[in-house]
């Protein structure tokens, strides 16, 4: 964001007007907020500090009972411009008590934040907290990271929160996403010419960025030209989970979907498959005869699978035949013990491989990288990305994509219902739908987690991972709709 600021100043932005068009965005979200009584404003020294004053300074204007409490003098031309137009003065941080106002503006620490609260800021924020104030903040909850979402030391559950531009990265990573409450975002005259020069490779996972990719639903659809997607399942008792992510496959728009199972789970899958085909398969010589049919293009391996050695041996044979790859849960956990191998097999063959750990698995085969997880998930993500030659898509309530060349997206349609058993296995399912259907592997994890989390939501509370690739077609409604495509003779018409 300060390079953003910085692009826009020397494309012939002022830097004052920007404060200017941000403290108007926060008056009048303080005004919607709370219409009467009186406002409390907190404004640090910095920038962020300067915003608040200024909207203190406008809302009081509009006749609104404002009082500024300020931690210390403010730094910089902008905070000190913006100061000179409050004419009264501020008020100690000692005499602020959060009870006596209906809103009270967060404005200490924005992008700026570089080291912990403590001190006035660190106390100013713990009463926040006590009396459960109704917290408007500037640009990010003072105390969080935009960076990574982590707090610094403390930071105030916000209600609501204002921001500029574009969304940063502290929004939608944990646990900063949750102390923003709603987000809005000021347009406040950065032209989006901007983002072109600063190029930023931290992306909000949203349609925009992969829909070029998606693959338009056409009349002229077959089965063949939808790629046939391959789950390997457990032993007899654990085949439930490859059959989540065989049917997550199957919904996620793979044209055909083929569980192979050993000699001794074919009876009970057999059971319990209909639109999902079942190939009997051993041992890895049975696997390298299946992987003759070049039509089988995409595997996922792990979910409920068991054996590590053969885990392994699978990865290893399904990669050398230039076949893309989804590996999730055992599949993962195979390579604890052998992470140098998996990290030849992804840089070997590149752009066939999708690791999808949640932070246990990721910490198993990352341990260096794990035990660093104040600079958030996204550095993580792409740390393992480059070291394994894979899109490794790191789960959790936010969700990061990254890809071996740098990019990283921030997944914001989790929701607290897909915390329960076996929605990772769909996942992995629906990243391998994509996959089969030949969308680059970065585009196709964050299509799919895309997908998961918007399914998840249309169902809402009591959801369990069996609900979820039913949800699929809905979800896939919604994007189509999103993006403007339409089904050709859906919906039917009179
Ligand atoms: N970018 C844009 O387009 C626009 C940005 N705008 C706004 O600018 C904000 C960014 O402003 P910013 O860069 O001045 O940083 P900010 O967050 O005010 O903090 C810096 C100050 O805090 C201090 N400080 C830091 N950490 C501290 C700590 N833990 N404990 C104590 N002190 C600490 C630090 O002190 P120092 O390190 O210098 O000692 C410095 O004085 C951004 O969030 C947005 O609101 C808008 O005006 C519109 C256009
Ligand atoms: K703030």
């Amino acid at each position: 964001m300060a390079q953003a600021d910085e692009m826009a100043a020397k494309l012939g932005g002022c830097s004052y007007s920007l404060m200017q068009a941000a403290a108007a965005a926060v008056a009048n979200r303080a005004d919607a907020m709370a219409p009467s009584g009186p406002i409390a404003v907190l404004a640090g020294t910095g920038n962020n500090g300067g915003d608040a004053v200024l909207a203190a300074h406008y809302l009081r204007a509009r006749g609104r009972s404002v009082r500024l409490f300020m931690p210390g003098a403010a730094k910089g031309d902008d905070a000190g411009r913006a100061m000179s137009e409050w004419a009264s003065q501020s008020e100690s941080p000692e005499a602020f008590l959060p009870g006596e106002f209906a809103l009270v503006i967060d404005g200490l620490f924005g992008a700026g934040l570089q080291r912990p609260l403590d001190g006035a800021a660190a106390e100013l924020v713990r009463r926040l907290g006590e009396g459960k104030a109704r917290v408007l903040s500037i640009d990010l909850p003072s105390g969080v990271s935009g960076e990574t979402g982590q707090v610094l030391g403390s930071a105030p559950q916000a209600e609501a929160t204002v921001t500029f531009f574009r969304r940063k990265p502290g929004h939608l990573l944990q646990p900063g996403a949750a102390l923003c409450g709603k987000v809005t975002v000021a347009d406040i005259g950065i032209p989006a010419t901007v983002l072109h020069q600063i190029q930023p490779q931290t992306f909000a996972n949203q349609p925009p960025l992969w829909r070029h990719r998606l693959l338009k639903p056409g009349e002229a659809d077959h089965k063949y030209a939808r790629g046939h997607a391959v789950v390997f399942s457990g032993g007899p008792s654990h085949t439930g989970a490859a059959r989540l992510a065989a049917m997550a496959a199957l919904r996620g728009g793979a044209g055909l979907v083929t569980m192979f199972a050993a000699g001794s789970a074919m009876a009970v899958n057999a059971a319990h498959l209909t639109a999902v085909m079942l190939r009997r398969c051993d041992d890895v010589g049975q696997l390298a005869d299946h992987l003759a049919d070049g039509r089988l293009n995409a595997f996922v391996l792990g979910p409920g699978f068991g054996s590590a050695d053969k885990a392994r041996a699978y990865a290893a044979a399904i990669l050398e035949a230039r076949r893309a790859l989804v590996l999730d849960a055992d599949g993962l956990t195979a390579f604890r013990d052998h992470a140098a191998d998996l990290f030849l097999l992804g840089a070997t063959n590149a752009a066939r491989l999708v690791l999808t750990p949640h932070m246990g698995e990721f910490a198993r085969l990352f341990p260096d990288i794990a035990a660093e997880p104040e600079r958030g998930k996204p550095y993580m993500a792409r740390m393992a990305a480059a070291r394994s030659g894979a899109v490794v898509v790191l789960k959790g309530s936010d969700t990061v994509i990254a890809a071996p060349d740098g990019r990283a997206a921030i997944n914001a349609t989790g929701t607290p219902a897909l915390a329960t058993a076996g929605t990772g296995d769909v996942l992995a399912g629906l990243v391998g739908a994509q996959l089969a259907n030949d969308v680059p592997p970065f585009e196709a994890a964050c299509i799919a987690v895309w997908l998961h989390g918007v399914a998840a939501r249309l169902y809402g509370p009591g959801l369990i991972a069996e609900d979820l690739p039913g949800l699929v077609p809905q979800a896939i409604a919604r994007l189509h709709s999103l993006c403007g495509f339409s089904l050709p003779g859906w919906p039917p018409q009179e």
